[in-house]
């Protein structure tokens, strides 16, 4: 199946760029779904949710005040940060602190929507991806909320991944092994959804976006309709 969508797309084979953009809401299976779509691709592939993940670790490490806006901007600038940008291995380090884990935990997830309301320091992080993205020649998977619109509205392929309330809840439910109870899932993921749709649009698909409502798909059906979007889009069909 991969192999026979590959054969399909010239501009995999002939090395041109090729930035899949995947925006949408907590649990709708993008970091999951874009990873493989990247492995299968053979793209590079860019987590923009663990850099802010990673910027809120880093704040509460080092005592800023999430409330005080330019400390948070301050931080985004001074925040070493090295994040993995292969499908095939997860690491984020901060400061040369392995912080992968930490930075989803429940904590983090409570406190993230603060930090990634304060726009001067999405500014810095965005001017981070970007540079990723072009050291990378381009040839990346991105995922996040704001990525279809606001990082690379010019990318070749831009996609809206989607699914009811209730699919979310419950997969995020089951990711983090049936721990939190219903109100904190709640909390992590529509009311950090509500949060972060004050700064950035990811609920409704901008022009030339491509919505893929992945409610009634399983994983496997939901990547192989990704990958079906890329060969779409890019093969003008
Ligand atoms: N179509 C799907 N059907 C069922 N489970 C899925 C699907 N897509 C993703 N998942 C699972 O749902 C959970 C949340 O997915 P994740 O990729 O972390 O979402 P997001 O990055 O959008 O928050 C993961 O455990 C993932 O394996
Ligand atoms: N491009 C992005 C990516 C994430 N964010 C914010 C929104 C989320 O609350 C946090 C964490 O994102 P992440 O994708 O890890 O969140 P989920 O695990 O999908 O719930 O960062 C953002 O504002 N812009």
């Amino acid at each position: 199946m991969t192999q026979e969508l590959i054969d399909t797309m010239p501009a995999l084979r002939l090395g041109r760029p090729l930035v899949v953009a995947i925006d949408g809401p907590s649990g709708s299976g993008k970091s999951s779904v874009s990873k493989e779509v990247a492995r299968r691709l053979n793209l590079a592939y860019l987590d923009t949710g663990a850099m802010y993940r990673a910027l809120t670790w880093f704040c509460l490490d080092r005592g800023t005040d999430l409330n005080d806006a330019s400390a948070v901007e301050l931080a985004a600038e001074d925040m070493p940060l090295d994040i993995s940008t292969t499908p095939h291995e997860e690491y984020v380090r901060v400061d040369g602190t392995d912080v992968t884990a930490a930075i989803r935990e429940p904590a983090i997830s409570s406190a993230v929507s603060t930090v990634a309301t304060t726009l001067g320091a999405r500014t810095e992080l965005i001017r981070r991806q970007r540079a990723l993205i072009e050291k990378h020649h381009r040839r990346m998977v991105v995922e996040g909320r704001d990525i279809t619109t606001v990082v690379v509205p010019g990318a070749e392929v831009r996609m809206l991944l989607t699914a009811s309330e209730e699919a979310r809840l419950r997969r995020r439910g089951i990711q983090l092994g049936g721990t939190q109870s219903a109100e904190q899932l709640a909390a992590q993921v529509t009311q950090r959804d509500a949060k972060d749709s004050t700064v950035v649009n990811f609920t409704q698909a901008a022009d030339g976006v491509v919505t893929l409502d992945s409610s009634d798909l399983d994983f496997e059906e939901t990547v192989t309709a990704a990958l079906r979007i890329v060969t779409k889009v890019i093969n003008h069909e």
